[in-house]
């Protein structure tokens, strides 16, 4: 943590030249990240913590998009830059789960969003105290087996992990229910979801629009849950880019032969899909196996679900005693 740069609005008047004025009722705190910006956060006005910047070099209030989940206004609260990007926020008067939040301000992520909407962006998360419980990032080609292992995963262990259900403009499968395996959307209305600050990454894969959405995460949390996220590698990345600190997995065939019999097997896709989502596991494993991105690649073997249950749950501090999780494969109880 660096130096508490941060100081009461009453301090920013007072350090300024020009004619602007206002008024703290001790619910404003302005912090200085330089390049002429401060960042005044909180009104006594508004019920979650606003933020707005102060251009020293223009004298002028700039009021930024916000985006993810905004935290209460609470009596008083102190601010602090922590490095160039971030602002870490603790609300007075509340209870600890709720007390600590960050305001990023030039993060990858909300640069990212800067350029894309043009106009000045700024990013709330939420902190977590001691073991945080990391999300699960899975990706993997079309057909690698992503979906069933997460569901293994739910069902062997529902009080442990919870999906994000993601948002996408696809149309549903046969088996598929809204709200459980996708929230299916109008492309129009996630556009405008998305331009609202609603999700904290999306794209578009296989001619679809994909995105998670923070209350898709925030669900599992409030739960107490681990969240895993299926979503694809240009998603991982934003993660990455993002302040939400995840365990990220790339799930890999274990021949290119073999994904494309799955896919086919599953027979969900129509023969175009089929050639347009093989096409794309070529870039999608070339992207996985890129320096930096995903922290674990594993095999998805032929029937051999602890080859990759096994790795995650180690992961995640569940024990694995040798030979003593149990799994499901297809219609008996296995203990392998
Ligand atoms: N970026 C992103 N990708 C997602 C999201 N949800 C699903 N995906 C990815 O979209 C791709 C297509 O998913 P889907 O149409 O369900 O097909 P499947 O991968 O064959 O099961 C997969 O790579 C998923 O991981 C999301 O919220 N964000
Ligand atoms: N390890 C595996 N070995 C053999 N078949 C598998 C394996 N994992 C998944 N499958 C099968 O492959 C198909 C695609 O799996 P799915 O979970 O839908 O993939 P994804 O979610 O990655 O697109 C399904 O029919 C599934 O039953």
């Amino acid at each position: 943590m660096g130096e508490a740069p941060a100081f009461l609005v009453e301090d920013l008047k007072s350090n300024l030249t020009n004619s602007f004025h206002l008024k703290s009722k001790g619910c404003e705190t302005a912090v200085d990240i330089g390049c002429n910006r401060t960042y005044v956060i909180g009104d006594p006005k508004c019920e979650s913590l606003a933020v707005r910047v102060f251009d020293k070099s223009t004298n002028e209030w700039l009021f930024p998009i916000v985006l993810g989940t905004k935290p209460k206004a609470s009596r008083g609260h102190s601010a602090v830059l922590l490095d160039q990007d971030r602002v870490l926020v603790i609300r007075g008067d509340t209870s600890s789960e709720d007390g600590f939040w960050f305001l990023e301000v030039n993060t990858a992520f909300v640069r990212e969003h800067k350029a894309r909407l043009g106009t000045e962006v700024v990013a709330w998360s939420k902190g977590v105290i001691g073991e945080a419980e990391k999300p699960i990032v899975i990706s993997g080609p079309s057909g690698v087996g992503k979906g069933t292992l997460i569901a293994k995963l739910m069902e062997e262990f529902p009080s442990m992990f919870g999906f994000s259900v993601s948002h996408t403009t696809r149309a549903p499968r046969n088996n598929e229910q809204n709200g459980v395996h996708y929230h299916f959307r109008e492309r129009g209305a996630m556009e405008k979801d998305i331009d609202g600050g609603k999700f904290l990454e999306f794209a578009a894969v296989h001619g679809n629009l994909y995105g998670t959405s923070v209350e898709a995460v925030d669900v599992v949390a409030e739960k107490g849950k681990r969240c895993i996220l299926d979503i694809d590698v240009q998603g991982a990345r934003s993660v990455r880019a993002s302040s939400l600190e995840a365990i990220f997995i790339f799930i890999c065939p274990p021949s290119f032969e073999e994904l494309e019999k799955r896919l086919r097997a599953r027979g969900t896709e129509v023969e175009e899909q089929i050639q347009k989502r093989l096409r794309n596991a070529k870039a999608e494993l070339e992207q996985g196996a890129s320096p930096g991105l995903f922290d674990h690649i594993l095999s998805a073997r032929i029937d051999c679900w602890f080859c990759v249950c096994d790795p995650i749950l180690e992961l995640v501090h569940v024990p694995v005693i040798g030979e003593k999780i149990v799994m499901k494969c297809g219609a008996a109880e296995q203990e392998t």
